[in-house]
């Protein structure tokens, strides 16, 4: 028997990274080749016409999963009944300004779609906060949606998790689907922590770990980790618009995940809240490593950290600390 349609809303739908993600979605990348899908798609008013032109080319692309289009610039309708919503509108950052630039415009955005996500949403809600600072972003989100489960609000970073899975492959020259296993912790931003000691890599002699195949560790603890750490910034900077495409596809790989289950012995990471696994202070929206099944994820305990690590976990809960009372200071 075909499946009921799944509502996704998708906000800031007019814009660069909307316009990569919709027909993702539509083509049945992010919830699967059987799944008919709903989209929702929300912009602002100045944006509107745009918008309309993205539902023109929905249409036009025959999408034979894709069972209807709501594009409106109305918040009531656009998150009425959406069991998936993942929320890329907001104002992204130009060449040379930092997160922190963006806050004040985007953390009240997410307050007030807090509140119609709580009142007009599916029950079986998830959210996927994209707009940056995705993690005080989510954060906003999930304190002014007090009814909405905090197991169901998340962030992205796993844009920087396949950044991070693809230097090592481009350094190794080995498949990427090759590699696995790699955790980026913290803050979507700078301060991330992109950690290969769990990391494998397949091999015709089975499972190998990164650090003994690169077998050079100050390559690993220092250009790799700033490679993945400044790749947002040197997309901006070549293409003089942040990344789209990447942040899309990552959309899709993290809510597939979520709802489909991660591979038996695959982690993924995941900006969630923190319960203080890992000693990262409970409150914060903070990457950990995660494997999902039946629809929830679980943050993987008992991996060993470092003290080179542990001083990197530190820093960037530190970093999403000071951006918590920035958040609050920008709402007050
Ligand atoms: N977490 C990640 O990995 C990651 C990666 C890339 C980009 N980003 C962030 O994603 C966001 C979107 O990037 P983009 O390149 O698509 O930007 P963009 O400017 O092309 O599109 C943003 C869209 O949001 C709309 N918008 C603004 N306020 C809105 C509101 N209140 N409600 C609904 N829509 C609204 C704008 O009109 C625009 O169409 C930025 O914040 C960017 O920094 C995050
Ligand atoms: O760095 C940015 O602001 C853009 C985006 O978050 C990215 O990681 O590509």
């Amino acid at each position: 028997m075909a499946k009921d349609p799944v509502r996704v809303l998708v906000t800031g739908a007019a814009g660069q990274i909307g316009y990569a993600l919709v027909p993702m979605i539509a083509r049945g990348v992010m919830l699967g080749a059987d799944q008919p899908v709903i989209l929702h798609l929300l912009d602002i008013p100045p944006a509107a016409e745009a918008l309309n032109g993205v539902k023109m080319e929905l249409v036009d692309a025959a999408f034979p999963l894709l069972k209807g289009v709501v594009a409106t610039t109305d918040v009531v309708e656009a998150t009425t009944g959406v069991n998936i919503a993942v929320l890329v509108g907001g104002f992204p950052r130009k060449e040379g300004m930092e997160r922190k630039d963006v806050m004040g415009k985007n953390v009240s955005i997410y307050k007030s779609q807090a509140s119609a996500l709580e009142k007009h949403a599916a029950a079986d809600l998830k959210v996927l906060v994209v707009a940056n600072p995705a993690n005080t972003n989510a954060l906003i989100l999930k304190e002014f949606a007090p009814s909405i489960p905090e197991k169901n609000i998340s962030c992205l970073t796993r844009l920087d998790h396949n950044r991070a899975l693809g230097q090592i492959s481009e350094r190794l020259n080995v498949q990427v689907s090759d590699v696995k296993n790699v955790i980026i912790w913290g803050n979507h931003s700078s301060t991330q922590y992109p950690d290969v000691n769990h990391a494998t890599i397949k091999t015709s002699d089975g499972e190998k770990p990164v650090r003994e195949l690169v077998a050079d560790d100050a390559w690993l603890n220092g250009e790799f980790i700033s490679t993945v750490q400044q790749r947002g910034a040197a997309i901006i900077k070549a293409r003089k618009l942040s990344s789209a495409l990447s942040a899309a596809s990552a959309a899709c790989d993290h809510i597939r995940d979520w709802v489909l289950g991660t591979p038996e012995g695959t982690w993924v990471s995941m900006g969630v809240y923190s319960d203080g696994s890992y000693d990262v202070p409970a409150g914060l929206i903070y990457s950990f490593p995660v494997t999902a099944a039946n629809g929830e994820w679980k943050i993987v305990q008992g991996l060993p950290i470092d003290e080179f690590s542990r001083k990197k976990l530190d820093l960037t809960a530190q970093e999403l600390s000071e951006e918590k009372a920035l958040a609050y200071s920008c709402l007050s």
